[in-house]
């Protein structure tokens, strides 16, 4: 008989995501996202990081201070990264992320013809530039919904 207690693709495929969260080297904010096509094959995954090239170290991480000595000028988030990496056309895939994307990270998935959003939080809710994401998403027909994670455990 089969087993009964395996995990769905949805607790699968953002569990990708989670674990690809946890390379981020950004202290406060950790985002993983895996992106999965219509067969339901895994064809982009990407994390919170620094563009290729750039040191991790010698880079700010703070949230606060004089802009340029913050992180947000230069992380690239982990959706971008996702499409960037993608092994294939996106039209009709369905990205899984860890906090809902914002409204730069918006455009290219709706320009990449994902058609689906699947997250966990969504921990800026309210901001503008929060708003202006499902703005985007909306207009362009993008379905969405939040999950719970269930805990994953593994087994010697
Ligand atoms: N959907 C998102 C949202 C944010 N990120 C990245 C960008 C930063 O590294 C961090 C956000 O900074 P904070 O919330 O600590 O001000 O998370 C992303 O990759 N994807
Ligand atoms: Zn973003």
């Amino acid at each position: 008989m089969k087993r009964k207690d395996y995990i769905s693709w949805d607790t699968y495929f953002m569990g990708v995501a989670k674990l690809s969260a946890l390379r981020s080297k950004d202290p406060s904010t950790q985002v993983g996202a895996c992106i999965v096509n219509e067969e339901k094959r895994i064809v982009g995954i990407g994390y919170n990081g620094l563009p290729k090239g750039l040191d991790d170290s010698s880079f700010a991480w703070e949230k606060e201070g004089s802009f340029l000595e913050t992180k947000y000028p230069y992380v690239v988030h982990a959706e971008a990264n996702a499409i960037l990496n993608s092994t294939q056309n996106l039209k009709g895939s369905t990205i899984y992320v860890t906090l809902f994307p914002c409204n730069e990270c918006m455009k290219l998935i709706a320009q990449s013809g994902i058609k689906e959003i699947v997250y966990v939080s969504n921990k800026d809710e309210g901001k503008d530039f929060n708003v202006a994401s499902f703005k985007i998403m909306e207009a362009a027909g993008i379905k969405y919904r939040q999950i719970k994670m269930e805990e994953i455990t593994l087994n010697e």
